[in-house]
């Protein structure tokens, strides 16, 4: 394959019931289509799809999709038939690259997938339960729908395997980071890198190396990184996606020894097992434990409505990101030239960014609030909101995951050119 052809990636991001996806032409720089496969193994299994040929039109597939191999077949059909509509003799897509999460010590770098890499992924299940298996299940069936197509893995760890020791390690007996690999591995680190390199470019860096950031990715999982020189140095996510921020579903941080006290206390907690924990503690905790739901923008109309748990749930999720600021700044000496919100949280909630950044004026940080309330109606991949006397510069920048990883996926194919 030569780099002339190599142009149509297909990006695979299979979560535990649900598959994104989406087409780019890399030479047109444009997304042919995209999707999302949501509901699998549910009532309601649902394949929305939308593609550049029937002018982006919304096109609603239901039908039973018990697994992630059945949705991905369904997917591969739709793609196969606009290929075939239109005059293209060749297979749909040239190269497929795939999102997973955890790659433990193993990859710092994107990485062509063969039955070694395969191995490497089941072998990090147990530290990424909830993430590894579906994304093993996405390349077995996409290697089965698509044979001889390269196929690229783009790891959530990757970017944080600059991280040193003192920030990883956790201060357990060494033998349990020498046996079991218990450290800190972060996670979100392709979002993390695409907005710093938006930021980077904006700022007219010669390169992503010359950057210094706190990044701020706020979706369902949420977490923080301090960049310094363009490398991750700190992140708030550890072992597991679990560790440093309130999200949607997961609590972040908390007292490790609450674990051992629900248990104990089974009269009440109602846990019977550390999988009880583990799952109160992922799934029904964070803004879904505080107020009910775990969609900001419901937590929202819930404290206009005068609602106290939602209320006290924005403080709390934005306190929590304040102290890891003032973390990451003093992690980065006080050198940064921005910092940066994105994903679905991050890109639109105006008042969270002013909450989370209110009274850090010491610290050379002033928001400009039109700005920052105007953030979302402005154009362009980069839209700064601080105030003039603000020393470091406040961004938003919608993140690209989808876009990274075929970025990443046709540096791999490329280098195997020979
Ligand atoms: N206008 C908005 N105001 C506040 N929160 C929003 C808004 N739009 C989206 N969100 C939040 O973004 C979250 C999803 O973020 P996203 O980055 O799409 O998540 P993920 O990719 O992790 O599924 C939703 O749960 C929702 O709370
Ligand atoms: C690793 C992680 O938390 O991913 P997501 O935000 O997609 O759940
Ligand atoms: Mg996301």
């Amino acid at each position: 394959m030569t780099p002339s052809n190599m142009m149509k990636i297909l990006v695979i991001n299979t979560g535990s019931s649900s598959i994104k996806y989406q087409l780019f032409d890399m030479t047109a720089h444009t997304v042919l289509a995209h999707g999302l496969v949501e509901r699998i193994g549910e009532a309601g299994s649902r394949l929305t799809h939308y593609d550049q040929k029937h002018n982006n039109a919304e096109r609603i597939i239901e039908t039973a999709i018990p697994n992630h191999e059945r949705g991905l077949s369904e997917l591969v059909q739709l793609l196969q038939e606009d290929a075939r509509d239109g005059d293209e003799e060749e297979s749909p897509v040239q190269a497929i690259g795939h999102r997973v999460v955890h790659g433990g010590e193993a990859f710092h770098e994107p990485t062509l997938i063969g039955e070694k890499v395969i191995q490497a992924i089941e072998e990090y299940i147990p530290l990424a339960p909830l993430h590894n298996p579906p994304n093993l299940i996405g390349i077995r069936a996409a290697a089965t729908h698509f044979p001889g197509i390269p196929q690229v893995a783009v790891f959530d760890t990757a970017f944080h395997q600059s991280i040193p020791a003192h920030a990883y390690r956790y201060a357990i007996p060494k033998e349990y980071y020498e046996s079991l690999k218990i450290r800190r591995y972060g996670f979100h680190g392709t979002s993390h890198q695409y907005v710093a390199r938006q930021a980077a470019n904006f700022l007219k860096k010669k390169s992503l190396s010359e950057l210094n950031a706190i990044t701020i990715h706020l979706g369902n999982g949420c977490s923080m990184t301090a960049i310094q020189n363009g490398k991750s140095i700190d992140t708030s996510m550890g072992m597991t996606p679990l560790e440093g921020l309130i999200m949607g579903t997961r609590c972040g941080d908390v007292d490790p020894a609450l674990h051992g006290y629900l248990l104990a206390n089974q009269d009440q907690s109602h846990m019977k097992s550390i999988q009880d924990v583990d799952k109160v503690l992922n799934k029904e905790s964070g803004l879904k434990g505080l107020t009910g739901t775990n969609d900001m923008r419901d937590v929202f109309r819930l404290r206009d409505e005068g609602n106290e748990d939602a209320a006290l749930a924005v403080e709390m999720y934005a306190y929590r990101i304040k102290k890891y600021i003032g973390a990451y700044f003093a992690a980065l000496g006080g050198k940064l030239d921005a910092i940066i919100f994105t994903a679905g949280v991050g890109e639109n909630a105006a008042p969270l960014r002013e909450l989370a950044l209110a009274n850090l004026e010491p610290f050379g940080i002033v928001v400009d609030a039109d700005k920052n309330n105007s953030a979302r109606k402005m154009e362009g991949p980069v839209v700064e909101f601080q105030a003039a006397s603000s020393k470091i510069n406040l961004f938003v920048i919608p993140t690209n995951e989808e876009l990274e990883i075929a970025t990443q996926t046709v540096q791999v194919v490329n280098s195997l050119t020979p």
